[in-house]
């Protein structure tokens, strides 16, 4: 087995008093992709914000379990949060890019992080608009405000503008449920072409989805980690009874 990049263990949540996650443990390998489902409230979206620290903004959350990235504790004191969630970026289920250019959106984090002349800005905003599939459908309307696009193409703008800043892994929330079948079919076929150069962590509830798609997939319940495993056995002969009423949709 390969090192994993990014390695999670024993991952306890509470809001308040209220335990949301009770000790999930997952590791993943660079370049693949790995889907998160299970029926709405089982704590799959709290468990993605735990990977690039966005809990850390919620008021009385608390936090234990071990988060290993590359070799270093995520969670570490003094760790940069900034440089953190450029390495580790997320795509969220309503299309957010800013309300500017496309130029703009993709350049955004490029600026944030030096002064880089307008030739390199340009080559990094052709380049991240490629790599997320949207070139074609913008390249001649870089100055055009990124909200003017179709939902799709929007999703696909905060593709570019994340990879702009070069991450090593890419958590996405429900990323294609607010789309049309068309436009969802475009990041799925996205994602798995972006799979070669990072490491992707999707959270979703279209089962179908995750079977196209990833490599691995997990099934939580309840804030407990269910089962993990390749995601044509994992599909085909899940080991737990829970899992396979699920799959079944017995529930959720
Ligand atoms: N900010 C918050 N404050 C308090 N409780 C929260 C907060 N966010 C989520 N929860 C609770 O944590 C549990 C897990 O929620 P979470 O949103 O992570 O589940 P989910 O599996 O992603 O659900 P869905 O599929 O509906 O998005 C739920 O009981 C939810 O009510």
């Amino acid at each position: 087995m390969t090192t994993p990049l990014l390695s999670t263990k024993n991952v306890h949540l509470s809001y308040g008093d209220h335990e949301a996650l009770h000790g999930i443990s997952l590791d993943y390998e660079p370049n693949t992709i790995t889907a998160l489902i299970g029926p709405s409230g089982c704590g799959k979206s709290t468990y993605l914000r735990c990977l690039n620290r966005m809990n850390d903004m919620i008021a009385n959350v608390t936090i234990t379990g071990t988060f290993n990235f590359k070799g270093q504790d995520l969670y570490a004191p003094n760790a940069n949060l900034v440089a953190l969630r450029t390495q580790i970026g997320m795509v969220f289920q309503q299309p957010n890019p800013f309300p500017f250019s496309v130029r703009e959106n993709v350049a955004y984090g490029l600026r944030l992080n030096g002064r880089p002349s307008r030739t390199a800005i340009a080559e990094k905003v052709e380049w991240a608009l490629k790599q997320a599939a949207v070139w074609d459908e913008v390249k001649d309307d870089l100055d055009k405000n990124a909200l003017s696009f179709s939902g799709g193409q929007q999703q696909r703008i905060c593709i570019a503008r994340l990879l702009a800043v070069s991450p090593d892994i890419i958590l996405l929330d429900e990323p294609t449920s607010a789309l049309d079948p068309i436009s969802s079919s475009e990041i799925e076929a996205t994602l798995m072409a972006l799979k070669k150069t990072y490491t992707i962590i999707i959270v979703t509830h279209n089962l179908q989805q995750a079977s196209r798609i990833s490599d691995r997939t997990a099934f939580m319940l309840n804030g407990d980690l269910v089962e993990v495993g390749e995601t044509n056995q994992f599909f085909l002969t899940p080991e737990q009874q829970a899992t396979s009423d699920y799959l079944t949709g017995k529930f959720g």
